[in-house]
């Protein structure tokens, strides 16, 4: 039962990469969303369990610089964080669970476009009549080839922005990266805050299947924005699509995670739509005393 020595929470994934979403509208709770009460959320032990934490804050009521230059064309804007506390620009599977949430419980309109704010701008989601939701993810940045590591054993890697970090590596099975316990190597000038690797396998045409080790989280069961770099990766080394002159016809790609299953397509205009499900699975609320005191 809702009362003030408590806050509300929601579960929910797209395709197993799962989230606690915290509803905060007012930015009241702003002070209180430390790295640790994040870390402790996401514990799947002694806390709710997720892969990161979302808030769900007006554009208007969140002082960040992201937030407050969108504020003429988002209402709402992703306050995204990493299961070890830390902030990430954007998320894929849960800018889509985002969306879900508004529209199941704040009754934004399923009709029409929505816009939402993340710390990677502005993303356009649209709800498909089969219940999955599409997100213009924007224009991916290819940056070349750099390397990652597990182990003693290296692979080259795409070097993939999607708002943020992806080193893509293409392997010849996906068991090859173990047990992905630990964060891969990589090269930290590449990537001096950071990186989210994908690994990759061809399953055929355009039909690729990848695990991700993300950053701030650990191996996760699916990662969107992974996915559009994966796909991008994949297009250019096809030849279905040069880095270099995106335009060209719309390219679809069918991405398995080991989550399920995600469509990337990258479109004439040399933008990313991120297609899949995205749903809830519980609400509740969470004492304040849970909260970490440091
Ligand atoms: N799982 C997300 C990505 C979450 C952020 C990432 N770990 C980072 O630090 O950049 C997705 O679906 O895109």
């Amino acid at each position: 039962m809702p009362s003030h020595d408590t806050f509300p929470f929601l579960k929910g994934h797209g395709t197993e990469n799962d989230f606690v979403l915290l509803p905060d509208p007012d930015g009241t709770l702003h002070g209180d969303l430390a790295p640790g009460l994040v870390a402790a959320l996401c514990d799947r032990r002694a806390g709710l369990g997720a892969d990161g934490v979302i808030r769900v804050v007006r554009t208007a009521a969140y002082d960040d610089p992201a937030a407050v230059a969108v504020r003429d064309v988002a209402t709402w804007f992703m306050d995204y964080r990493n299961a070890d506390g830390s902030v990430s620009e954007m998320c894929g599977n849960g800018v889509r669970v985002f969306a879900r949430y508004l529209a199941d419980q704040e009754h934004v309109p399923t009709t029409e476009p929505l816009r939402v704010g993340t710390r990677a701008g502005v993303k356009v989601v649209r709800f498909e009549d089969d219940g999955r939701i599409t997100v213009d993810m924007g224009e991916p940045d290819v940056d070349g080839e750099t390397k990652v590591g597990v182990g003693e054993r290296t692979w080259a890697a795409s070097n993939v922005g999607m708002g943020n970090p992806h080193a893509v590596a293409f392997v010849d099975s996906l068991d090859d990266a173990g047990p992905l316990l630990e964060a891969p190597s990589y090269d930290p000038q590449v990537y001096p805050r950071g990186v989210n690797v994908e690994f990759v396998v061809r399953r055929g045409e355009r039909h690729v299947a990848m695990r991700v080790h993300e950053r701030g989280s650990g191996e996760t069961r699916s990662c969107g924005t992974g996915a559009c770099a994966v796909m991008v990766a994949a297009a250019v080394a096809d030849g279905a699509r040069s880095a270099d002159a995106p335009a060209g016809a719309d390219v679809a790609y069918r991405v398995d995670v080991p989550g399920g299953e995600l469509t990337v397509t990258w479109t004439a205009g040399g933008r990313l739509l991120l297609t899949g499900p995205a749903v809830l699975v519980a609400s509740g609320q969470v004492p304040y005393s849970f909260a970490p005191v440091a």
